[in-house]
């Protein structure tokens, strides 16, 4: 496991692009197991998530032409599928998971022990994600693991889900995608990246009415066609950068077309202090005045709360978090959908910070923290990573962050791009 060395408080400027996003990519790649035509994607990032997805279908006898210099991948999965190689599902990713509708709609059986943990966040379910292709007409025969098997084309069905699950929308989306007949799912997730895999089937030929929205309507198709889609940009690394720029006192342009998705994003963030200014292809971090705005209404501390779409997203909370460390004023950050997301905040207090952990899902940071520099260890959450990253770089001197590599899986090239906006950080192998 690699460790990051940042050397911090230096300014970060400059003009970046982010990547894809990596929760928009992967279902994308296992959306394209339902159709035998081919599929294109570009602004594929180049992350050890896709490369674990690719090196599946390669086993499987697809064809597969990755390449990560002009970030495009084209699948095209032909004829018959290698059996053997089918129950072989990606290890330590959460998106295997996204493999179970595509391989039973295209092989009509799976039996599979899943490791389907990707960042351990507290506990990763599989029950929506069953119980939705069990609503299909896919059958769960007795078994050591799970073994499902679908024996003819999925019947169309409504659902009312338990929560907003972004997965396990995915997952209903591929099924209804070829089931007969008109299928709803309600309290569905609707994040830009469940949003994509819509447009993505829509343009394979399902009929979705509702994208975007909690309730979706969906016609399959016979037969889904081949694709070719652009990947959207990564809003958690946009506001990744801006942090980044803003607690180093740095002035740093993001360049993208995902500003639409990004109105509350941007404004949590302004109440930690960051400015910005934006226009239609770019926002910029101005400043940081490090004051947090305090609710007008007196009895309240200022919060920043993670939830299902459109709600802040539970991925930038530990990203908040590493600016709000260097802040004047008390902030409560609050996950609502992961109750073991914030048990890493102990690492916190070795850079200097005072924070409370109220309970599993509230953490409480305190304003005029005395940072200093300090060796943290991440637990196997990319976004934390990062949140460390971030409260680290603003500490003048040498911090150094254990057991990095998670960020591989969600942001290409990450300290090649913190060094081209003028970071001093390095990997160190261990
Ligand atoms: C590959 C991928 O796309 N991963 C993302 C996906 O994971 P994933 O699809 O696994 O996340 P879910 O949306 O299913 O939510 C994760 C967990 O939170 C709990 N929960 C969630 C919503 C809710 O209203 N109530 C509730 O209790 C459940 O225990 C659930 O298992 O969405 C998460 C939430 O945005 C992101 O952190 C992950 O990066
Ligand atoms: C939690 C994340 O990913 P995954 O669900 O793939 O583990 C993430 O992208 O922050």
């Amino acid at each position: 496991m690699a460790n990051f060395i940042v050397n911090g408080g230096r300014p970060l400027s400059g003009t970046i692009r982010p990547s894809g996003n990596k929760n928009a990519v992967l279902p994308m790649i296992c959306a394209s197991l339902l159709t035998d035509a081919p599929v294109r994607l570009t602004n594929v990032p180049d992350i050890t998530d896709v490369h674990k997805l690719v090196a599946y279908f390669q086993s499987l006898g697809s064809d597969v032409d990755y390449d990560t210099t002009a970030q495009t991948l084209a699948l095209h999965h032909k004829g018959d599928i290698d059996a053997k190689a089918i129950e072989n599902l990606p290890l330590g990713i959460r998106s295997a998971i996204l493999l179970l509708a595509p391989v039973l709609i295209r092989h009509g059986r799976l039996k599979f022990d899943v490791d389907a943990k990707g960042c351990a966040l507290g506990i990763r379910e599989i029950d929506p994600h069953i119980n939705f292709l069990q609503a299909f007409g896919c059958e769960t025969l007795p078994a050591q693991g799970i073994d499902m098997v679908l024996k003819s084309r999925p019947a169309a069905h409504s659902i009312w889900a338990e929560y907003a699950s972004v997965t396990a929308t995915e997952t209903f989306l591929m099924i209804a995608s070829v089931a007969e007949g008109t299928s709803v799912l309600t309290n569905a997730a609707s994040e830009p990246h469940v949003q994509s895999l819509c447009h993505m089937l829509v343009q394979m030929g399902a009929q979705i009415d509702g994208i975007g929205t909690s309730r979706l309507t969906v016609t399959g198709a016979q037969r889904l066609e081949g694709a070719e889609m652009r990947v959207p940009d990564d809003h958690h690394e946009v506001a990744t950068f801006l942090a980044l720029g803003g607690v180093t006192g740095g002035r740093v342009t993001v360049e993208t077309d995902i500003l639409s998705e990004m109105p509350l994003i941007l404004d949590q963030f302004a109440k930690l202090g960051l400015r910005f200014s934006q226009d239609a292809g770019s926002v910029t971090v101005t400043d940081w005045t490090r004051e947090v705005t305090p609710p007008l209404t007196q009895q309240m501390t200022a919060k920043i709360e993670a939830a299902p779409w459109p709600y802040f997203p539970a991925d930038l909370l530990p990203q908040a978090i590493g600016v709000s460390v260097g802040c004047t004023g008390d902030v409560l950050f609050w996950n609502k959908v992961y109750e073991g997301a914030l048990g890493w905040s102990g690492e916190l207090a070795k850079l200097g910070v005072r924070a409370h952990l109220s309970d599993p899902h509230r953490l409480l940071v305190f304003g005029g923290s005395k940072l200093k520099p300090a060796e943290v260890e991440a637990p196997y959450i990319i976004r934390v990573v990062v949140g460390l990253l971030i409260a680290a770089i603003q500490i003048e001197g040498t911090s150094k962050i254990l057991k990095a590599e998670p960020v591989r899986r969600a942001h290409p090239n990450f300290i090649e791009n913190l060094k081209a906006l003028g970071a001093d950080a390095h990997w160190e192998d261990d």
